[in-house]
């Protein structure tokens, strides 16, 4: 079983990550760890703080001389603004006459309307939002991504999977309906909004800068794709075994994403049945393993039927909403007047759709992680991709 959890606050002095049940023998460095990283601080439209934060690394544990032991592995990411928070944050008890001094200390009463700050306050007995922004903010997707670089190392060394992401919408500007999914991030990455089309990733681009100026925000909508899945992971025989339910739990577990779609998912519910499904036909000839091979004439149901990965390329998207907290502030109510009031003005990004689409392949690919090896076993690298290649080897029709 593959399992994770992750702790710290946004301005807290670090986030901690561990990630338990991977097998030993995969090669991971701090670099490949920076490098995703990096990636989650792409994208126009993210807010100042990207900009002047690093993400400071440090693994902790599971690897020795860039190959992991298959015990858990764990990483450490260093918050660069904790010096301007170290009293505000300060996890010890702080003199209070040093604490009232202190204009980044005081309450925030004037919770917004999308963000977590009210229930937040309301359900663990806060009257100051502080508390609950810290630990909402998205700045612990940086955890989660770090996380997400041991998995995909895993699915790349062992199965040969390679997951993606691009963003399809940013707003009303949308990817044109038939535009070949990349298949690779080499484009994707390069592009400001890591859309894989150029033209619209110029209007994209202009509408990001358009929210900017009106004082506004954005939200969007990413594919996930996941090249050379093998047919059978996840499960049919129980809902919570089913891999479509899991990648879903998983990926609206990320901050602000409102909705999950496999393959054409709405649009297939408005067709008939007979233009609705993938059509099964044989392909001549033997593949890798010499066994029959097969193919889904179109890709429709992105890739899972019955809970279960087909070994046709997995498709998902996420639909993530505009940011809450905007320059010009929406109405909201002062917690300790009960009085109208503007929601409190956060710092923040306009758009952040990019990002989300790095932290949601993190997720996806933890996910395919934990299935995988509930399918194939082994403690090694080598053991569980011998076991995978063996599976395919002894499939009537592949
Ligand atoms: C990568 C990323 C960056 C985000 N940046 C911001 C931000 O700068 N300001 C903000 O108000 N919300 C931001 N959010 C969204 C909030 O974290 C999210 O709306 C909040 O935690 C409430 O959760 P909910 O939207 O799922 O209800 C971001 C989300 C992601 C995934
Ligand atoms: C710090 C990150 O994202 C933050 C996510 C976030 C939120 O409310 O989710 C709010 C902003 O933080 P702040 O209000 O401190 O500027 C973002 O910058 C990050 O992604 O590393």
């Amino acid at each position: 079983m593959v399992r994770w959890l992750t702790a710290g606050e946004s301005h807290g002095p670090a986030l901690v990550a561990t990630v338990e049940g991977l097998p030993a023998g995969i090669r991971l460095t701090s670099a490949d760890i920076a490098a995703e990283l990096a990636r989650r601080r792409l994208g126009h439209g993210r807010g100042a703080r990207m900009s002047f934060e690093q993400d400071a690394i440090e693994l902790l544990g599971g690897l020795r001389h860039g190959v992991s032991l298959g015990g858990p592995i764990s990483v450490v990411v260093r918050n660069t603004e904790w010096p301007k928070w170290q009293q505000v944050m300060a996890p010890d008890p702080v003199d209070p006459a040093t604490l009232a001094g202190l204009g980044r200390n005081a309450p925030l009463t004037r919770p917004r309307p999308g963000h977590a700050d009210l229930a937040g306050m309301q359900k663990y007995g806060f009257d100051d939002a502080r508390p609950v922004l810290e630990r909402a903010s998205a700045r612990e997707t940086a955890a989660r991504v770090a996380l997400g670089t041991a998995a995909k190392a895993l699915l790349r060394q062992a199965y040969g999977i390679e997951v993606i992401s691009h963003v399809v919408a940013i707003g009303a500007v949308e990817v044109p309906a038939g535009t070949p999914a990349p298949t690779s991030l080499d484009t994707v990455d390069a592009d400001p909004v890591r859309c894989a089309d150029s033209e619209t990733s110029a209007r994209m681009v202009a509408e990001i800068d358009a929210a900017h100026a009106d004082s506004d925000t954005l939200g969007g909508i990413v594919e996930v794709l996941a090249y050379g899945c093998p047919p059978g992971l996840g499960s049919y025989v129980h809902g919570d075994r089913r891999l479509d339910a899991r990648l879903a739990a998983e990926l609206m577990g990320i901050q602000a994403i409102k909705g999950v779609e496999f393959g054409d998912g709405f649009t297939t519910a408005r067709r008939r049945g007979s233009v609705a499904h993938d059509e099964i036909e044989p392909i001549s000839g033997t593949g890798r393993h010499a066994v029959p091979q097969v193919r889904r004439i179109t890709d429709r149901a992105g890739g899972i039927e019955g809970g279960m990965t087909t070994g046709e390329p997995l498709r998902v998207r996420i639909a993530m909403k505009p940011i809450s907290s905007l320059t010009r502030p929406l109405a909201t109510v002062d917690v300790t007047t009960g009085e109208p009031a503007v929601a409190i003005n956060q710092r923040s990004d306009v758009c952040a759709v990019p990002a989300a689409g790095v932290v949601a392949e993190a997720m996806v690919a933890l996910v395919l992680a934990g299935a995988a090896l509930e399918k194939f076993g082994g403690d090694s690298v080598e053991e569980s991709r011998r076991n995978c290649e063996s599976y395919l080897k002894a499939l009537p029709i592949h």
